[in-house]
């Protein structure tokens, strides 16, 4: 049997690590949301004693099945300090199951402040420690600053929105300079370069494992955040979506009706390496059953190639 790769406090960068868990149990990206009605369709109490019994079948149906969790921070929060304690608690049996864990928590602010958010969510001895976070850059790409240096601190990654999902968001993000270059072309190109820029500072620091040959080709550290359902909205507005081997979060999946046919043309060349596809209500709404779940899971694996 081939020995694992060395982990995180070896020093393996996000992206590597990342790649390595997509090789090994492909695209999936199980999204942990907790909603309220979930909840009650589970037949448990809508508080943090529900909450913890849900995702501890969630998780149990996961480990070994999937790479990576993305707990949505927002449906811990509404249940208060009780809510936050379930979170971190999830987040550290994950991590040390193998899974790897994005805290969708989408912090965006400015200076000092951005900093706190990620120290917070990215310090992997802290309560709420995650492999990687989800950013705005909506203050400017460059107030992102802190978290890109604590993503290299702390060897975590960072998700940018940049093609959210929903509609509404086509306002902001296609809008374009004079230039004629969108506002989202412009958070991908700077999210490029920084993930080119946090590589090279890794392998300048002699990180290990993404050297290692169990590594494969590593991706960046920096993705982006691009809706399945508007993934096709990158080609038809010139946003290159390829330029650094960035991680490509694609949630919209299942429950906000995109399919793999719609993920693969929207993608392009990008899908085979680069995409990881979040699915949350569309495999939590097949629970509270163990079976039943599983088999969510592995449908949405073959599904996704
Ligand atoms: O950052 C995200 O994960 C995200 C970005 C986006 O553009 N659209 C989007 O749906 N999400 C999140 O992805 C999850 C989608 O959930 P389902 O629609 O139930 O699969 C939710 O947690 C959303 O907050």
């Amino acid at each position: 049997m081939t020995s694992p790769l060395p982990g995180r406090a070896a020093g393996v960068s996000f992206g590597a690590r990342l790649a390595a868990a997509m090789r090994t149990h492909g695209r999936l990206c199980v999204g942990l949301d907790p909603h309220p009605q979930l909840l009650t369709d589970w037949g448990l109490t809508q508080d943090a004693a529900g909450l913890e019994v849900f995702c501890d079948r969630v998780l149990q149906a996961c480990i070994g099945r999937v790479g990576v969790l993305k707990p949505q921070v927002a449906f811990f929060e509404r249940y208060g300090v009780a809510g936050m304690q379930v979170l971190s608690q999830v987040q550290h049996q994950a991590r040390a199951a193998g899974l790897l864990v994005i805290a969708d928590a989408k912090r965006g602010d400015i200076g000092s402040t951005m900093a706190g958010y990620a120290e917070a969510w990215l310090n992997p001895e802290g309560d709420f420690g995650a492999d990687a976070l989800t950013v705005s850059p909506y203050l400017g790409f460059g107030s992102l600053q802190p978290a890109l240096d604590a993503a290299a601190r702390h060897r975590a990654g960072l998700f940018v929105l940049a093609l959210t999902s929903n509609p509404e968001g086509q306002q902001v993000q296609l809008a374009q300079n004079a230039q004629g270059v969108t506002v989202a072309g412009q958070i991908a190109a700077e999210a490029a370069a920084a993930s080119i820029a946090l590589g090279q500072s890794h392998t300048a620091a002699g990180s290990a494992g993404a050297e290692d040959p169990r590594a494969g080709a590593a991706l960046g550290s920096i993705g982006l955040v691009v809706g399945a359902t508007t993934a096709g909205l990158a080609a038809q507005h010139g946003i290159d979506l390829a330029a650094g081997r960035m991680p490509l979060l694609a949630p919209g999946y299942g429950a906000q009706g995109a399919g793999a046919e719609e993920l693969r043309a929207g993608f392009g060349e990008s899908y085979a390496e680069q995409v990881l596809v979040n699915s949350s209500r569309g495999i939590l709404s097949q629970g509270p059953d163990p079976d039943s779940l599983t088999r969510a899971i592995e449908l949405a694996k073959t599904d996704l190639g």
